[in-house]
């Protein structure tokens, strides 16, 4: 027998004993269930390696244990029974890659975990020590806000908040910090007169600092600035030009700037949609006219196919290898005419860090260099959430080149982001106490 409890704002599952022992043991706890936000995030049978994890991380009276190989005997029946009583498990992907347009689809939803509907919502939400309102696409939710990082966050009393962007933010909240990725104006300015109005709430990041990296030519600006090269290594971003109209006028403005071919083409903005990241390879001044203007065409640099991903956290900086384009030969140069689409190979979520590579290849940028990037970096565009996409010059071991800079990129994809991620929020909560102790 089956049983469901009523108290106000949650709903708390009672099951007899016998039923749930074989699949779950609570060693402290038995029965009721502690509250259903624990329950609900249990994972999908699919993604049963991610139980122990999920276990781990819930509060220690509370701290299930799973026994994988009965639980999956038993998956298919609790399934169901989640289904029966409208807990839904509203399809987890974990690491899947969807295309950067899709709105639609299941979003694992961060009220099961935290606080978005009242009252269950404003409950969490009052017990969390610290708040953050989102607003972010449907897809960054999806990739994001996973639940390992859900589960952390509540744990160290961070609880995310969806932000209703039709209403009044200073109705909705109150927030310690805001965390979005919106390129709309509307949305810019809504958010900058909350913030003027409440200057107390961290916005991640400003608006208008973000808008530098919406931009292909502005967002390598500060690289070019940077002079960053020493005794041993040089950092520069590829020669590059960027055509605003007029695809006829394209044959003569790369000759007059001494680009050498092949060239990538990379459509001026980037604003989060598909098309954005819709890059071509030209490889001969013919076919430069058939290109769609307003775009950069930066010079390609062989790299060993190989490209370092630098994920930036606040202070916090980790470097992925990511497989990469291809090296393009002279046989490959006199062979090929046309312009080519480019599959967007880098940010598929196959990591190369254990790929068998030449080491020459492999070796990661140094460490020291990385990090005077990134505080450089940092304090220049006034972003503390970004990447850097580096590829290093083949045969020039110590030169490196950066391609592209994202802000808020799939942090999903990065290991152990949860753990960072979450530091980083608590890190921002303990400056604004400090400061609220200093009167500052
Ligand atoms: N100048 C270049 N030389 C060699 N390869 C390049 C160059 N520019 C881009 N690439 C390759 O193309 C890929 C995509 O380029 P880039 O990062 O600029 O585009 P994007 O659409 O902004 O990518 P992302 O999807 O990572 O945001 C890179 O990861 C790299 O593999
Ligand atoms: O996972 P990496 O290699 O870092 O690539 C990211 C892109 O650089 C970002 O631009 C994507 O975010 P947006 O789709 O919000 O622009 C980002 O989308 P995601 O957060 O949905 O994964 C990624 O595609």
């Amino acid at each position: 027998s089956l049983r469901r409890l009523q108290i106000p704002g949650r709903s708390v599952l009672v099951l007899p004993l016998p039923l749930v022992s074989p699949l779950i043991k609570a060693p402290e706890n038995n029965f009721p269930l502690p509250n259903p936000p624990d329950i609900a995030p249990l994972p999908h049978p699919s993604k049963l390696s991610r139980a122990r994890e999920a276990s781990a991380l819930l509060d220690p009276p509370f701290a299930w244990t799973f026994d994988p190989p009965r639980i999956s005997h038993h998956f298919g029946f609790i399934g169901h029974l989640w289904r029966q009583l409208g807990i839904g498990l509203a399809g987890m992907r974990l690491h899947g890659d969807v295309s950067d347009d899709e709105e639609e689809g299941a979003v694992m939803d961060p009220a099961l975990l935290s606080s978005s509907s009242p009252p269950a919502g404003a409950a969490a939400a009052a017990a969390s020590r610290l708040v953050v309102g989102y607003a972010l696409t449907k897809k960054k939710v999806k990739s994001f806000l996973q639940p390992k990082l859900l589960l952390l966050a509540r744990k160290k009393g961070i609880s995310f908040i969806p932000i209703d962007e039709t209403r009044p933010l200073s109705e909705q909240g109150p927030f310690d910090i805001i965390l979005h990725k919106k390129t709309s104006k509307e949305w810019q300015r809504f958010l900058e007169d909350y913030h003027e109005v409440h200057p107390e709430v961290t916005v991640l990041d400003p608006p208008n600092a973000i808008e530098h990296l919406n931009n292909r030519q502005s967002m390598l600006e500060e690289v070019a600035d940077l002079n960053l090269s020493s005794f041993y290594e040089e950092v520069c971003t590829p020669r590059q030009l960027v055509i605003m109209k007029d695809p006829s006028s394209i044959p003569t403005a790369v000759a007059m700037a001494g680009l050498t071919l092949p060239l990538v083409a990379k459509p001026l903005v980037v604003d989060g949609t598909s098309k954005s990241h819709e890059l071509s390879l030209a490889y001969d001044e013919a076919s430069l006219p058939m290109l769609d203007p307003p775009l950069v065409l930066q010079e390609f640099v062989n790299h060993g196919g190989i490209l370092f991903k630098v994920y930036i956290i606040g202070e916090a900086i980790q470097v992925v290898r990511r497989f990469s384009l291809p090296d393009v030969n002279t046989y490959d140069l006199l062979n090929n005419v046309g312009i080519y689409r480019l599959p967007r190979v880098s940010c598929a979520a196959a990591s190369a860090d254990h790929a068998d590579l030449d080491p020459r290849i492999a070796e990661l940028p140094p460490r020291p260099l990385l990090e005077k990037l990134g505080r450089e970096l940092r304090g220049r565009l006034g972003l503390r959430l970004f990447n850097i996409d580096m590829i290093r010059e083949l045969g020039a071991n110590d030169r490196y080149y950066i391609i592209d800079i994202n802000y808020f990129p799939g942090y999903g994809k990065m290991p152990g982001y949860e753990h960072i991620f979450t530091d980083f929020l608590q890190s921002l909560g303990q400056n604004k106490y400090q400061r609220c102790l200093s009167g500052g």
